[in-house]
């Protein structure tokens, strides 16, 4: 089933563009509620102020003629000179509502633009699992949304500007048309009518190139990936040493291409429709002006009837279809309600019922159960857990071990709350962790992944992200730091614990693989100190160096005691520390015992273990096992 769905009830029934229009429009007053109620009465003013304009100026110059003839100081005069201030201010007026009006759409569009990544960075931060990250609809979804269409002039900011032209323009047209209705009936009606379906057909053909850069949005991923594994650091080591910067430019040029040429073919608005609507733009103006020229020429209407006639003709054709305001509101129309509905379209995948919020201080008192769980990752077809049953008991060590691939990781996923099973339950306490709360449950575990995130930020943000609501308490940091061997590490960087732990920052320092590692379980301990009751170690000591690592592992006991710890390790002489040791082997558990116990059967671990002691005594496996037992290994 796809993550992704448009919820029913959120399906446009309108225009596309039209529902976009309005789904922006309503974002202004949450984005700043002064601003948007000064912005309508600005798109207001400048609709009727050039249409008063027009009839002011109009009348004017029909009067000029009777006060021609009887002097300024007549009452002829006099009226003219109050049109003549009239005109005047209202022109004064317009100068000043228009950049204003401008500048206004721009400050508003960059609000806008802040507050849909906001909204994006809340919807894709909020569900409890991890799965719509690997899902293809999903990532197009959000490669949409962070480019917010493939160039600049698509983001919605330059709609939010362009309302500031389009909508004064509209309004402005349709006043001018009801002027027009003095003149003629049918010419104010044939204003009314032609402009809106010829808004219609642009918008939709705009509404169309708009769509087509994101139904390409999964092959341009592509080739963006390859385009930043030259431009960003985690592969620029590799591209180097492999010479595959020639490569990457072939490869990415090919993907860029093919991501992209179609979408530009589409990104045209297609001949017949620009030729259609000019067409019917054309023959509205052609009878419009014939008329009235028409009229003029036969004496029916006076000097100023035709002069306010002619320019509310022309201000009537300012309620333009075809320039770049209309394809950036038509652009928006196809990314903002996309980017509006994706919190909506993730929370629908959230599992309904009740959560327990509020878990007992000593959870896990008693036991984590997984009880005939099944696991398969989203889009896949083989299981990566295949009937776990395996109770952990509370205040405990328990070690997993196996081969590459055996599941070891996504039992600990699965344990997070990252991932759902797909059969079976996991309980702590007698409790489904389904239906416990997943905020909660998260505060009892500290957890060093295996693929930890190493955060541009200082050393003492990196360790207090363990548990945020302790951030500022710098003796637990301390603390936490200490125990897993960070702490000299931290107090000789550059700038002590506020240094930045990026090169890419001024001031800031990258570490080597095993100082990251203390800082992710420097990290883990800290949640740990704050009141977390399981400690998760996935690999804790894979990047360590030899004399780290044996710390680490002679202060297993201090640093697990009284926590329900799960130790994920292909390092033995860590494991065999451990109260307990499973073999996970094809996602089920193969082997259960202490190591002693394991040894003795001479099964899977004993194997395993003796082959890893071999490697250090240089000896059979069974020498190494031997060896190993004797305390060497
Ligand atoms: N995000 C994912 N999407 C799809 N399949 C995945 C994902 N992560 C892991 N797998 C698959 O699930 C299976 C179990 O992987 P897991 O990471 O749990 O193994 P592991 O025992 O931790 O391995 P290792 O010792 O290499 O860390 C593997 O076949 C792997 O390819």
């Amino acid at each position: 089933m796809p993550l992704l769905r448009a919820p029913a009830s959120r399906r446009p029934k309108l225009p596309p563009t039209l529902h976009g229009i309005l789904a922006l429009v309503r974002l202004l007053p949450h984005v700043d509620r002064a601003k948007a109620a000064f912005g309508l009465l600005g798109v207001l003013a400048a609709a009727v102020l050039p249409v008063a304009g027009a009839v002011v100026s109009g009348l004017l110059v029909g009067s000029i003629g009777a006060t021609l003839r009887a002097g300024l100081d007549s009452p002829q005069g006099r009226h003219t000179l109050v049109l003549l201030a009239a005109a005047g201010a209202l022109v004064l007026v317009q100068q000043t509502l228009t950049p204003v009006l401008a500048a206004l759409g721009e400050t508003l569009g960059r609000e806008v633009d802040a507050e849909l990544q906001q909204r994006v960075m809340a919807a894709v931060g909020r569900p409890e699992g991890t799965a719509h990250f690997t899902d293809e609809r999903v990532l197009d979804a959000l490669r949409v949304v962070r480019g917010l269409g493939m160039t600049e002039t698509d983001r919605p900011s330059q709609a939010v500007a362009a309302l500031a032209t389009v909508l004064p323009a509209w309004l402005r047209a349709v006043a001018a048309a009801l002027v027009l209705l003095a003149f003629h009936w049918w010419i104010g009606l044939l204003w009314l009518a032609t402009w809106p379906v010829v808004v219609h057909f642009m918008q939709r053909e705009y509404f169309r190139v708009g769509q087509a850069g994101g139904a390409r949005s999964g092959a341009l991923r592509r080739a963006e990936y390859l385009r930043d594994l030259v431009l960003e650091r985690p592969a620029a080591k590799e591209v180097r040493i492999w010479g595959l910067l020639d490569w990457l430019l072939e490869r990415f040029t090919a993907a860029w291409r093919e991501a992209t040429e179609p979408v530009w073919r589409e990104r045209r608005p297609r001949a017949r429709v620009v030729l259609g609507s000019t067409g019917a733009v054309v023959a509205v103006n052609l009878a419009s002006y014939g008329t009235l020229a028409w009229a003029a020429v036969h004496h029916d209407v006076g000097l100023g009837t035709v002069a306010v006639f002619t320019q509310a003709l022309a201000l009537a054709n300012t309620y333009t279809a075809f320039d770049d305001n209309n394809a950036y509101l038509s652009f928006a129309g196809a990314s903002v309600p996309r980017v509006l509905s994706l919190d909506a379209t993730l929370a629908a995948e959230r599992p309904p019922g009740p959560r327990t919020e509020h878990l007992p201080p000593e959870l896990p008192a008693h036991a984590i159960a997984f009880e005939g769980v099944r696991f398969r990752y989203p889009g896949t077809a083989r299981e990566a857990l295949r009937g776990v049953d395996l109770r952990i008991a509370a205040g405990r060590s328990l070690a997993v071990v196996g081969d590459n691939g055996a599941g070891k990781s996504s039992l600990v996923k699965l344990l997070c709350g990252l991932h759902a099973p797909t059969a079976g339950t996991v309980r702590i306490d007698g409790h489904d962790l389904t239906a416990i709360d997943p905020a909660a449950w998260r505060e009892r575990i500290g957890v060093l992944f295996q693929d930890f995130a190493r955060y541009h930020l200082t050393a003492a943000e990196n360790i207090a992200m363990g548990a945020p609501r302790h951030a500022g308490d710098r003796d637990r940091l301390r603390e936490a730091a200490r125990r897993a061997g960070a702490l000299p590490l931290i107090e000789g960087l550059p700038h002590g614990w506020d240094t930045v732990l990026s090169p890419e920052y001024t001031g800031g320092t990258d570490l080597s693989g095993g100082q990251w590692q203390r800082i992710a379980l420097a990290r883990a301990l800290f949640a740990v100190d704050a009141g977390a009751r399981v400690l998760i170690l996935d690999e804790p000591t894979a990047a360590l160096d030899v004399r780290a690592e044996a710390e680490i592992y002679e202060r297993f006991l201090e640093l697990t005691e009284g926590l329900t710890t799960i130790l994920i390790s292909h390092r033995f002489s860590t494991v065999r520390r451990a109260e307990r040791i499973v073999v996970l082997e094809g996602g089920a558990v193969v082997e259960d015992g202490r190591h002693e116990e394991l040894m003795e059967r001479g099964g899977r671990y004993a194997a395993m273990f003796g082959l890893q002691a071999a490697r250090f005594t240089g000896g059979t496996p069974a020498a190494g096992r031997a060896a190993a037992e004797a305390g060497h290994a």
